[in-house]
Parts: C-alpha cells; structure tokens; sequence
C-alpha cells in the first residue's frame, strides 16, 4: 500500500513512497513541493530555502498553479479537480498534519497518545502543548490517516433523551435479523428516482448502497439515456428508463406499490418537465404513505415548491450546507449562511416550519431533528468532500427509515423511528468514509467506500464492535482486519444466533 506521506517536524520533511521531498521551510510551501511532486509523478527532488514560484512554473508548468489552487482552494473540492482528488487529499490531509504540528510548536511535551485520543476540528487536536518526536511521520502520518476517533459527540438538543449508545442500541433494533425464512423482497425494496444525462453516478451510489446496507432489491427510475450506463455499473440494480416518457408517472406508478422506500432526487437534474413528473410522483407516494428521503435535485424541487411534502411525516430532507441554506432563505425567510456544521435550532425551526418534517443536515456534524427532537452525530468520517458520499447516505437511510418503521415505535427508544434511522445513517457512514480513507488513500473515493459499506454494516449490526472508543475507531487498519473476519462469519452465518433483532415483516 503506497503510504501517502510522513512528515518530520523538524524541516517539514515530506515523503511519498517513491518520491521525497525535503524541504528546510515547511507550511504551505512544502505543501506545494508535496503537491507538485504529486502531480509530476517526480521521484526525487531537494529544494533549498524558499521558493520562486515563477521558477517553479517554468521547470513545472501548470502543475504549480494547479497545486497552488489545491492550497489555496482546497476547500472547494468538488468536481473541479476532476481525476486528481488524489492529490487535493493528499494536501488536504498533510495540511491538517502541518497544522496539528505547527500549532504545537514551543507548547511543551504531547505525546502521540495525546494526539491519538483527542478530537478536534480535524477529527483530532493537540490538547497539550508540542508534539516531540524524531520520527512523526510514523505517528502523524499514521494519525491524521487513522484518527478520526468515534467522539461522544452526539447529543440531543432540546429534549435531551440519549446518549450515542442507547442511539446505537435502538437503531440496531430494527435491523431483521438473518433467516433462511424470509423472502426476496422483505428486507426492503428501495426505489431510487433519479439519474439524467448528466449524472449517472448519484443514483447508482443511493442504490448500490441501499443494496450495501441489507435491502433485497433496489430499483432506479431514470430517464432513458441514463439507463443503459446505471445498468451497467452493476447488474444487482433493477434499471426503468422510464422518468422521460409521455406517460411517465403512470409507467413508474406500475412499480411504486411494492416499494418500501424511495430515494427521490439524486442525478435527477434540473429539466422542468422531469421535476413537474417528479412532483405528481410526490403526491402520489404520499397518497400510499411510502417513505421517502429527498436529497439533490430533489430539495431543489422542495426548494421551489415546499407545499409538496409540507407536514408529510414520511419525509426525510437530508440537505446539505448549501440547499440547507436554499430552503432556510425560501421557508424561514432572511439568509442562513451555509456553514459546515448547521445550527441545531435552525434545523428545527425549518423542520418545525415544514409541519415537522424530519430534516437531516450533513455536515461536520450531522444534525437531524423532526422539530421536536434533535439528534446530532459526529465523529468518525472523513475529511474528503468529494461528491456521492451523500447519495451513499441517502441509499443507507432509505433502508433504515423503513425498516425502523416497520418495527414501530415500541417505547423505551430514545427518539421515534426517523431520528433513529438518521442517527443510525449517519453512524454507519461515517466510520464507512474513514475507514475508507486509510484504505484507499489515493484511490478515488465514494466508490471504494462502498467496498466498505456492507463490511461496516456488519460492525453496526455486530454491535459490540461498534462501541465508542474501541480499539477499532483509533486504528483502521485494524478494523478492517476485523471487518474482514466478522464479513467471513458474518457469512458463514456462525453468528446468526447473535443476531438478537426483531425482524421486520
Ligand atoms: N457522480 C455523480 O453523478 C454525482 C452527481 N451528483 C449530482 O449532481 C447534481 C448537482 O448537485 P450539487 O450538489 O453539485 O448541487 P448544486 O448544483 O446546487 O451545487 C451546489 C454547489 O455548492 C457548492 N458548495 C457545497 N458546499 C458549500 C459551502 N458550504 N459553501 C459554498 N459552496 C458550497 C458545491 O461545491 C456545489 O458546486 C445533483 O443531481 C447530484 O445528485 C452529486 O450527487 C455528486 C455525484
Ligand atoms: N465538513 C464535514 N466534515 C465531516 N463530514 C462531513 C462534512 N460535510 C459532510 N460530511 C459527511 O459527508 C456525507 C455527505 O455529505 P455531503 O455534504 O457531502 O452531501 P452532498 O453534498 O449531498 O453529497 P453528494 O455529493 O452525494 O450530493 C455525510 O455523511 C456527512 O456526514
């Protein structure tokens, strides 16, 4: 495995397997050498003191601004930097490392274990003081990869009715358990109703995870052209090109009885004719009371049209910062700036104003609340924002959401069933992208994080693995042997009779 970089804190000496990069100044500038190093594939290079940028163009072209706009716009990561994620997360990573280091300069003495158990913006922080180590790179590589430990971060604001366990615990309920007496079918068939010309990916990404997750059956309804590319990126998705026909809601309609949920919005696009189809589609699932989670170009509809699923407690938003602050300005009025983590109260005063419909904002902390409760769920994911983590999400939730519904609210759970299965959404997400993160460090991202995602189930299922604070959150690596070996049981069905959960019908 290519180990992205090490880092010595004494010259900020950088190094990538196969190329090295020394350098005596450190910050952004050793980041840049890192960067370009990157981008040209370089093997060795040693820059002194300083350097020219102009110089730097010369001898490396557009590879310089292009490590320069990674510096300085790592921030803006989606889409435009195209196959080279690889390199804005090795910045954006090596950048934290380089702050985790620089910020502790001349404060003393912490040790890595300080390092390795707190938690902070970046999933970790120095609590005391300076970092002393002849060879971080063997602790803050390691760290900053590894860290992001399951912080006791979840919390319920106004009403405050548990804790990340009895979260964890209750969402694990209604998970049905594994017999051979259950049919195809029974464990959720999810409808995803998305995918246009254009975006492909965002619908495969909720269905392949819905699968992931533990649904029977996942069902896209796209527009034709999209159909044929969805279908072939999986043969386990059942593909209706049909969301782009005259008699589009009558065809889709066909199918809708036997759905248990929906995912309505990811890739769907823009086009006003799709989104009028869409909308009818919206009333009539709300007429069978289907489940729906609506994400994307979804909340775009929602945006302009709030009526459609005001007060429909079937409904799970899950915005994020951005169409979190679309609909704050068109259903709350006045500006809400997007902010990676949102305000608890603002999420309830939107889910409140929508009639109590469950909003789940994503971000650096997950908010979720139905206007009446709010749970929050932190920790654990990754410092990627490469796009299709939240159509991961929103497969995930779609499963949960009906199955937490079908087992009902038998009192006792800390929050009702919507709250439940966003917080267990979340939850099994985000360990998912960090485990992924040190797996598949240069690799692109939403898609090997589904590799992890039925594994990562299995530790949620699991439960006792999945406790805060073990060993598993402070070493990935580990997990994923781990994982591995629960997968095999798992499999093997040796552990079916741990398997204590109620089954859904
Ligand atoms: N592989 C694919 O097919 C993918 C398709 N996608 C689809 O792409 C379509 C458009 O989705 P977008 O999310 O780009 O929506 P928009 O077209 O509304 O763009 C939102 C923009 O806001 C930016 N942004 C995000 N957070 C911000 C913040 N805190 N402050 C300022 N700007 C911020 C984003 O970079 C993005 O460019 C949807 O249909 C979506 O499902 C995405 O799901 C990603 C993956
Ligand atoms: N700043 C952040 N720090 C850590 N995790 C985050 C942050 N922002 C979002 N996430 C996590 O990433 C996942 C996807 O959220 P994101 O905001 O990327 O969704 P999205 O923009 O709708 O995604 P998509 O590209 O699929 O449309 C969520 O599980 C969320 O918890």
């Amino acid at each position: 495995m290519r180990f992205p970089f090490g880092i010595v804190h004494t010259d900020m000496r950088f190094g990538v397997e196969g190329a090295e990069c020394s350098s005596t100044l450190g910050g952004s500038h050793g980041f840049l050498q890192s960067a370009i190093l990157e981008l040209t594939d370089s093997k060795t290079y040693h820059w002194g003191l300083g350097i020219d940028v102009e110089e730097k163009k010369e001898q490396f072209g557009e590879h310089v601004n292009y490590a320069m706009r990674i510096l300085q716009g790592a921030s803006a990561s989606r889409g435009s930097y195209g196959g080279r994620v690889s390199t804005l997360r090795f910045v954006h990573w090596a950048t934290s490392a380089a702050q985790l280091l620089l910020s502790s300069r001349g404060r003393g003495k912490t040790s890595p274990s300080d390092i390795r158990n707190s938690s902070g913006p970046h999933g970790f922080s120095v609590d005391n003081n300076s970092f002393v180590t002849s060879r971080a790179e063997n602790v803050v590589g390691r760290q900053v990869v590894s860290s992001v430990p399951y912080s006791t971060s979840t919390t319920m604001s106004n009403t405050p009715v548990g804790s990340d366990e009895a979260l964890l615990a209750s969402a694990r309920a209604f998970i049905p358990s594994l017999t051979n007496a259950m049919h195809k079918g029974q464990a959720g068939r999810i409808g995803v109703i998305g995918g246009s010309e254009e975006y492909t990916g965002a619908p495969y990404f909720s269905a392949i995870s819905a699968l992931k997750v533990g649904a029977d059956l996942a069902h896209v309804f796209c527009v034709k052209p999209a159909a044929t590319v969805i279908k072939t990126y999986s043969p386990e998705l059942i593909v209706h090109p049909l969301l782009d026909l005259e008699n589009a809601v009558e065809a889709i309609m066909e199918w809708v009885p036997r759905m248990h949920s929906f995912v309505i919005g990811p890739g769907l696009g823009r086009d006003p004719k799709i989104l009028e189809t869409v909308a009818i589609l919206i009333e009539k699932l709300k007429e069978l009371e289907k489940p729906m989670i609506i994400d994307a170009d979804g909340l775009f509809l929602i945006t302009d049209r709030p009526q459609l699923i005001q007060s429909y407690s079937k409904a799970i938003l899950t915005p994020n910062s951005v169409e979190f602050s679309r609909l704050c300005t068109v259903v709350l009025g006045g500006e809400v700036k997007p902010a990676p983590s949102a305000s608890a109260e603002k999420v309830r005063e939107l889910s409140t104003a929508l009639g109590f419909v469950t909003i789940l904002h994503k971000g650096a902390t997950d908010v979720a609340s139905n206007g009446r409760l709010t749970v929050c769920c932190a920790g654990g994911g990754s410092n990627r924002r490469c796009g299709g983590q939240g159509d991961l999400l929103a497969g995930a939730l779609a499963v949960l959401f009906q199955w937490a519904l079908a087992y009902g609210d038998r009192g006792g759970a800390p929050a009702p069933p919507e709250l439940l299965a966003a917080y267990g959404a979340c939850r099994l997400t985000r360990p998912r992208t960090n485990v992924t993160v040190s797996s598949e460090f240069f690799a692109n991202f939403s898609r090997p994080c589904l590799k992890h995602f039925g594994t990562v189930s299995i530790l949620f299922i699991l439960g006792p693995d999945m406790k805060m604070g073990h060993p598993l959150y402070s070493d990935p690596h580990r997990c994923l042997d781990i994982v591995t070996i629960s997968s095999r049981t798992f499999l093997s069905m040796e552990f079916q009779n741990s398997f204590h959960l109620a089954r859904t019908t």
